[in-house]
């Protein structure tokens, strides 16, 4: 009763002094000041008193999660996802710069449903969100290879951001934190190297130039040497990073672009990789249940899963980021051309060159970046695929959706949104 109180009306006026009795008989803790009682809720949430835990029968549903970044690609299927699987859920807050107006349906559910508009740069609006939570997600990041947004932005929010996040939970006692990371915190490196079917303890030559990969590299740094830190309570805090490959599936924008240009030409895109060069892709919907997975097991794993890194991964093909591509845009009625690239790869290096010396020529007026530079060109020109079963070994994980189930619903979402080229 008191912790449902104590979290849901942070900014209602509290009386000066609270007393917490179980069975309305013995007197466990006396606490006074607003901060006395976020400790008291933290340590309700805890379990140190599990009479509390047990009163009014609400077993079931006790757990406060809270997600960064709940309106994106990504954040919207955990969000989703952890109400259809996560059946101790009390609250969700959903926590994000720019809130989705889906979040309305949701609200009528039994889960209270709580949307936060904030910014992980501003540490108070952090610390009042994660407050009394149990777990947070942080999938909250600024994802930007295109060189639309400054290499201090990129900084601020994914390093920063992430700070701020690891920060509040020590303060407010949340002892369990998940960070969304990315396979490009290993790599592929500017040198080109290739990753084939590596794992968590592959060796490779990881070095970041890109401020994307920089920000995701020094925020995963800081999530895992942030376990084990004392939280408020005394407890330790337990955190692990998820590293997807690249992610597709409903609501990808990149894919959606793709798909446009291709519209644009007459239904024709022409290949610029070789179909040699592998690329490790993951369906959102498994990475989100890797997010519920983990969050959910965190806390009965703590010593073998906290500062612990895991790759995103299902049953999806290793192709190349094109063909890849195909297996959606081709039943939409697209047509990838040439079995070989049509432009030479010194001719493509050229012209990303190009793209980037006009971004800087013309920056901050450019409006548009193109999606041709000499980083997504590395990126999309080096294999990097993943094999390993370390989430499955240390937490049970088994994808959700197959790659029949995964290649569907991605063709029937981009079929939905954008209409057919046929
Ligand atoms: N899309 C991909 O292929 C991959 C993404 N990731 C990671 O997954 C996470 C989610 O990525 P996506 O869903 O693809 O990106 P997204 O851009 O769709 O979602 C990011 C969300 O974070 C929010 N956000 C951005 N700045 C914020 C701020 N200052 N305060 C609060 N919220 C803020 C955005 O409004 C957005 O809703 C990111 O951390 C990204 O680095 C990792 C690997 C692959
Ligand atoms: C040369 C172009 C001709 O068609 C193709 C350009 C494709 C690129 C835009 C993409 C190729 C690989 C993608 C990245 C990869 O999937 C890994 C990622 C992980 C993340 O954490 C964020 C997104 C991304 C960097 C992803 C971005 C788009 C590509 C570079």
């Amino acid at each position: 009763m008191l912790t449902v109180a104590a979290s849901r009306n942070r900014s209602a006026p509290w009386p000066p002094a609270l007393s917490l009795r179980a069975s309305g008989q013995q007197t466990l803790l006396r606490v006074t000041g607003d901060w006395g009682r976020w400790q008291l809720a933290t340590q309700v949430n805890q379990g140190l008193f599990p009479q509390l835990d047990m009163a009014g029968s609400e077993q079931a549903q006790k757990l406060v999660y809270l997600v960064t970044g709940g309106c994106g690609f990504l954040g919207e299927h955990v969000v989703r996802m952890l109400l259809q699987h996560e059946p101790r859920l009390r609250e969700l807050r959903v926590f994000d710069l720019h809130l989705g107006p889906w979040l309305e349906e949701l609200k009528t559910g039994p889960v209270q449903v709580t949307a936060i508009q904030g910014d992980v740069t501003q540490a108070h609006e952090v610390a009042a969100a994660v407050a009394g939570a149990h777990v947070v997600i942080h999938t909250a990041g600024l994802v930007d290879v295109f060189g639309r947004t400054s290499p201090e932005t990129i900084h601020k929010v994914n390093v920063q951001g992430t700070q701020n996040v690891i920060e509040a939970c020590v303060q407010t006692g949340t002892r369990f934190l998940v960070y969304t990371s990315s396979m490009e915190v290993v790599g592929p490196n500017i040198k080109g190297h290739p990753f084939y079917r590596g794992n968590e303890d592959t060796p490779y030559e990881a070095v970041h130039k890109h401020p994307y990969p920089c920000s995701k590299a020094l925020a995963e740094q800081l999530v895992l040497e942030a376990n084990g830190r004392k939280v408020c309570g005394g407890l330790p805090l337990v955190t692990c990073a998820l590293r997807p490959t690249g992610i597709y599936g409903e609501g990808h924008q990149i894919m959606r672009d793709f798909y446009r240009q291709g519209l644009r030409m007459g239904g024709r895109l022409f290949r610029a990789i070789p179909a040699s060069v592998e690329h490790g892709r993951v369906y959102v919907g498994n990475v989100a249940w890797m997010h519920v997975l983990v969050a959910r097991e965190l806390e009965r794993r703590a010593a073998l899963m906290g500062g612990q890194v895991y790759f995103c991964y299902d049953h999806s093909p290793y192709k190349s980021y094109e063909d890849f591509n195909m297996e959606f845009l081709g039943p939409c009625g697209l047509q990838l051309l040439g079995t070989r690239p049509l432009l030479p790869y010194w001719l493509l290096v050229l012209l990303a060159a190009l793209n980037a010396l006009l971004q800087w020529l013309l920056r901050p007026r450019l409006l548009s970046a193109p999606m041709l530079n000499p980083y997504t060109l590395a990126v999309a020109n080096t294999t990097f695929t993943v094999s390993t079963d370390k989430a499955q070994r240390h937490f049970g994980y088994k994808p959700l959706f197959s790659w029949e189930e995964s290649r569907t619903r991605t063709i029937l979402w981009v079929q939905t949104t954008e209409g057919s080229a046929r």
